[in-house]
């Protein structure tokens, strides 16, 4: 894997002179982030060597490049997911990419239903921590000590750096958020009622089917993360509503400003 991951990086050097420190991970509609980015360089995931390719409706598929208020960034506009029916390591394949290319902070987003009863529809959650329910884990097999250690600390897996940053500027901006706990799970079906029922004695405020593989991963490789999550529906018994990917998307797009100033504004810190 290690030389697949320098071929890529290769790649990407000889396409990019562009050598940003931070990366931004777009969930389900939450892609117009990209709009905000000038100086923009796309590559489509297809072109890159050794890159999976996304398949999922709200996830366009490319690395986009530039920068946001003179900060150098890289954004996935798309990610990929355990249920597309790819291996942990290439859903978190762009994870260890980053890194050799000298990424140290990542902005990982999502859609999710809403867990915590105090949410709703449009509430953007800061995430604190999160529960792994894929039943597996992105670092299983033998392991790369080139990479990280066999055995890597969670106790901050998202930073809390980057959490009171978040935070400051929020608060400076007026810009309102929740704050909780991201349980991922492996989907595509959405959960039962008796699910969520568990997710929440367990402690999640927000549930989904992305970011704990790539949050692993980060941390494994050293990259500090912040997460936030856009609430686009409440979950299976919270609201008696049916889920639908398009509702999700549709409610994450127009969540979508409020998303992309507050991001903006926490990249605009990391100079
Ligand atoms: O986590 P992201 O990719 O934002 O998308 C979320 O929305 C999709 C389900 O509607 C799932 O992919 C879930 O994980
Ligand atoms: N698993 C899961 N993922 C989501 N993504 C957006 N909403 C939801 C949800 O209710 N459950």
């Amino acid at each position: 894997m290690y030389n697949k991951v320098m071929e890529t990086v290769e790649f990407l050097n000889e396409r990019v002179e562009m050598r940003p420190k931070v990366a931004i991970i777009l969930g389900s509609g939450l892609g117009d982030l990209v709009d905000y980015i000038e100086e923009k360089i796309e590559i489509p995931y297809e072109e890159i060597p050794n890159f999976p390719v996304s398949t999922v409706a709200g996830h366009a598929g490319k690395l986009v490049f530039g920068k946001i208020n003179g900060v150098e960034v890289l954004a996935m506009k798309g990610r990929f997911h355990y249920y597309e029916g790819y291996e942990m390591k290439q859903v978190t394949y762009p994870i260890y990419v980053m890194k050799q290319f000298g990424i140290e902070n990542m902005i990982v987003s999502n859609a999710a239903g809403g867990i915590n009863k105090n949410f709703k529809p449009g509430t953007l959650m800061l995430i604190t921590d999160f529960i792994n329910m894929f039943g597996t884990n992105p670092l299983i097999g033998k392991n790369d000590e080139r990479f990280g250690v066999r055995f890597p600390d969670m106790s901050e897996a998202y930073s809390k750096e980057l959490i009171s940053l978040a935070k400051k500027v929020a608060e400076k901006n007026n810009e309102k958020y929740e704050e909780g706990t991201y349980l991922g799970t492996t989907g595509p079906s959405y959960e039962t009622a008796a699910e969520i029922k568990m997710m929440s004695i367990m402690g999640a405020d927000a549930v989904g089917m992305s970011t704990v593989p790539e949050t692993i991963v980060a941390n494994y490789l050293g990259i500090k993360v912040l997460g936030i999550s856009c609430i686009t529906n409440m979950a299976t018994g919270i609201a008696q509503t049916a889920h639908s990917h398009e509702a999700v998307v549709d409610i994450a797009v127009k969540t979508g400003e409020r998303f992309c100033k507050w991001v903006v504004d926490i990249v605009s810190e990391l100079k």
